[in-house]
């Protein structure tokens, strides 16, 4: 099947319809990456009914195949001298704005659909930034879970042993996301100098401070969700003091966005994982929190043995019938639906936004925009960490650190740029308000306009 392009005399519904019919036909088995680009699809009608002339060029078509797919083995041996077999990704989605970018995830759920719903989100986010980065993801499907030190550094040297023939400082710069983190990413780091014999320091970002690392890049998604926040709260005249908040997960953005939130005032009362939550209706003591997860690496139900006030609940979903006025999901996707949204509701929400990707699915979605909730979505309001990972890359290109204070400044600018970039798009398509329209649209018809500029390939 092939899309008829009429140009002007195409209306832009039967356009994008006829483009997402063809996507679920070739990725019927992919429901993630077809829900992330359900989620733009929606946002677009008004961008081609304004501009024919990407429709002639099948913008959209093009925006939703992958540049491509590299998926691989990878072959590392356990602490019984066992082999044991992985596979890897790296999607390169897009670099029509600057290099392949994005986090590459270690966790046994990843998959082709995963990875590409990913890979693609990046893309719109890494535009949404202002900075000249193109869009990808990788990872695989290892479980970090239980292993020793030395296995995560057997494995990711497996990983890298076939990763490093595809990226490249002018290339493809990977960096963490979950199940990688600064550890990770120096084994990752060394096996790459091993291999090129060279000390190519923008290959990754996320590298330890010190060794090539930028300061402020642990603690950026998480900082610049709140800051994003920030914005969001300044239109209605309110500010993080005195506010209830509850954060889901308890990784990097998690633990970073309830540091930044408390600095403002605000009372986080809940975090969880994949386990299940605690409450602390005293406020969450996060040097606690950062010890059981940063340094034991153990359950977040450990928590209530340092606080006799505290209680855990099994189960991650219930995390989002607390009553609270600002909710951040920050675990994984779908980790909000229809359901936990209208209990958010009723309980009196005010602010959702997402620290994670894609954490509310589409019918949650509809349930924050439908009732006035101020949504900030994840594209536009987690892209701190990627922003400071390019931070990163200008520093190692100009071989030269910016202080804590320099990056965290740079970090509040691009938030707050982001926020007025995609409400001053959504107010000029039609959908004053809509920062989920207002994202997607600001940045689409970026990667769309430089699409055009570049030629046909
Ligand atoms: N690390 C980064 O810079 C960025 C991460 N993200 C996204 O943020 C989310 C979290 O990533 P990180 O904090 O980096 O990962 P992480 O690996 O540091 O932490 C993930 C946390 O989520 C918890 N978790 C997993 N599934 C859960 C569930 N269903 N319910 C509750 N908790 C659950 C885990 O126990 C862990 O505490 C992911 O969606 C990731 O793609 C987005 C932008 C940048
Ligand atoms: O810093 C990066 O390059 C990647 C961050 C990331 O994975 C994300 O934004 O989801």
């Amino acid at each position: 099947m092939t899309t008829q392009i009429t140009g002007n005399k195409a209306s832009a519904e039967t356009y994008i319809n006829g483009v997402f019919e063809q996507l679920k036909v070739k990725n019927a088995h992919q429901p993630e990456f077809l829900q992330a680009a359900e989620e733009i699809f929606l946002s677009l009608t008004p961008v081609f009914e304004q501009h024919p002339e990407y429709i002639q060029h099948n913008i959209l078509s093009r925006m939703v195949e992958p540049d491509r797919i590299i998926s691989f083995r990878v072959t590392w041996q356990d602490d019984y001298n066992q082999v044991q077999v992985n596979r890897g990704y790296r999607v390169q989605f897009s670099n029509v704005v600057g290099p392949y970018k994005g986090g590459l995830r270690f966790h046994p759920s990843v998959n082709e659909s995963i990875m590409k719903f990913l890979a693609f989100e990046q893309v719109f986010k890494n535009t949404l930034t202002g900075l000249p980065i193109g869009g990808a993801k990788g990872g695989s499907d290892f479980n970090p879970k239980g292993k020793s030190n030395s296995e995560i550094m057997r494995f990711c040297q497996a990983f890298m042993t076939e990763l490093y023939r595809h990226i490249g400082a002018d290339v493809d710069v990977p960096a963490g996301d979950m199940g990688v983190g600064a550890r990770e990413i120096g084994y990752l780091f060394g096996q790459y100098k091993r291999i090129r014999n060279a000390h190519e320091a923008g290959v990754l970002t996320g590298k330890t401070p010190g060794y090539g690392g930028s300061l402020v890049r642990k603690e950026a998604t998480g900082y610049g969700l709140v800051y994003f926040v920030e914005e969001m709260l300044r239109d209605i005249n309110e500010t993080f003091l005195n506010k209830t908040v509850v954060v889901s997960g308890s990784g990097n953005v998690a633990i970073y966005a309830i540091e930044k939130a408390q600095d403002l005032g605000a009372k986080v009362v809940a975090c969880s994982d994949s386990n299940g939550y605690i409450f602390d209706p005293e406020g969450i003591d996060l040097n606690i929190v950062k010890e059981i997860k940063e340094v034991k690496s153990d359950r977040i139900q450990t928590y209530v043995d340092y606080r006799p006030n505290a209680t855990y609940t099994e189960g991650f979903q219930g995390i989002w019938s607390i009553p609270c006025d600002i909710a951040l999901p920050c675990a994984t996707q779908n980790e909000i639906d229809g359901d936990s949204a209208r209990t958010l509701l009723a309980n009196g929400v005010k602010v959702v936004a997402e620290g994670a990707n894609m954490p509310s699915n589409l019918e949650a979605i509809n349930v924050f925009l439908e009732n006035g909730i101020l949504f900030g979505p994840a594209k536009a309001a987690n892209a701190g960490g990627v922003a400071t990972s390019a931070l990163e890359m200008a520093q190692n290109s100009g071989r030269y650190y910016w202080t804590f204070e320099e990056v965290d400044e740079k970090l509040q600018e691009i938030m707050k740029n982001i926020y007025v970039k995609s409400k001053e798009a959504a107010f000029k398509y039609g959908s004053p308000g809509n920062l989920v329209v207002g994202s997607n649209i600001a940045a689409f018809v970026k990667v769309a306009d430089g699409l055009i500029t570049e030629g046909v390939y």
